[in-house]
């Protein structure tokens, strides 16, 4: 199958609903919890948390199996969660190119929109700039553009990151399509902010770098973890930026809001027998071929071909 559309998806779920339908305002306002005014006038999209799960004596589901390969005549459909500054880009880039997949970053998205200046891009600016999460009406539709458009290139499969970020999300993306798998990267909290600080873009590539040198002691148990910087090349050096929403206030608010708003859609994805947790160990070089092995990549022949 060729990659999904989300629009025609989610009419598929509600099987007797059109997408036009669930693109107008009336459709969304009718799914329970969901206010397209609230989201629009204010832009930022905070439903109260969701319940916390019942208690169970049921034992957690297995490890999922990972399919790296093809299937139903198409590639893999995964999804990367993790809190800011974990290195879901990175990552995910990295296994895009080894997958011949899409690497579809809703944050990139986002920040494409920004730059573009449209009519949505003040308010965006706006909630990006603050921390918070732009409504699910409006990603989704750049979402389900960016999928129509793959899919008109004939893209099939892709790695999701930055999406799904809320439990709404989550449900409707399950509702559409079958992910295969949501690799959850876990990363030591003192690194993370560090990790978001150190953060610079190549306003010319695009290539992702970091500046941040992170030497965190062991004590307690937990092992020493040592991730150095990730340079840039010299002819990218004189062109870094820093995201504007990488500012210390922003990033703790994003890490909130991840809190809130996203660490239950782990959840989700573990009753359903879909999360693979990874706790990075280090930095990229031990981390990749770590992520390799737990993939059942680690045979990949391409592989080295991306040696860190
Ligand atoms: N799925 C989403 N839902 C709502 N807002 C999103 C989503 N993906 C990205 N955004 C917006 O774009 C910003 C940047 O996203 P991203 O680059 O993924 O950041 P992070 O480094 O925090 O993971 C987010 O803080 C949020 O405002």
């Amino acid at each position: 199958m060729a990659v999904l559309k989300l629009k025609r998806l989610i009419s598929r779920r509600f099987t007797r609903t059109s997408s036009d339908i669930i693109f107008s305002p009336y459709y969304w306002n009718s799914i329970k919890g969901f206010s397209l005014k609230s989201s629009c006038e204010g832009g930022i999209h905070s439903p109260p948390p969701p319940p916390p799960p019942p208690l169970s004596t049921t034992p957690p589901p297995p490890a999922p199996t990972v399919i790296s390969n093809p299937r139903e005549g198409r590639n893999v459909q995964w999804v990367f969660l993790g809190c800011p500054g974990v290195g879901k880009g990175t990552y995910a880039a990295r296994l895009s190119t080894l997958l011949a997949v899409p690497h579809i970053s809703t944050g990139d998205l986002v920040r494409h929109e920004l730059s573009s200046h449209g009519p949505l891009s003040s308010q965006l600016a706006e909630i990006v700039n603050q921390g918070k999460l732009i409504s699910d009406e409006i990603i989704i539709d750049l979402l389900s553009k960016r999928l129509e458009a793959g899919e008109a290139k004939g893209e099939t499969g892709f790695i999701l990151d930055g999406f799904p970020r809320t439990i709404r999300q989550a449900e409707i993306l399950e509702g559409v399509t079958d992910i295969d798998l949501v690799i959850n990267l876990k990363l030591r909290e003192e690194a993370l902010l560090a990790k978001c600080l150190g953060r610079r873009i190549c306003s010319e590539c695009g290539g992702n770098y970091n500046v941040a040198c992170i030497d965190i002691k062991g004590e307690d148990g937990s092992p020493q973890m040592y991730m150095p910087p990730l340079l840039p090349p010299p002819n990218c050096a004189s062109k870094l930026i820093t995201r504007s929403d990488d500012t210390e206030e922003v990033v703790k608010e994003r890490l909130q809001v991840y809190n809130e708003m996203s660490r239950p859609v782990e959840e989700f994805y573990r009753r359903r027998g879909k999360l693979l947790e990874f706790d990075l160990p280090g930095g990229i070089p031990e981390s990749w071929s770590k992520l390799l092995q737990a993939l059942n990549l680690d045979d990949h022949d391409d592989k080295k071909s991306l040696a860190a």
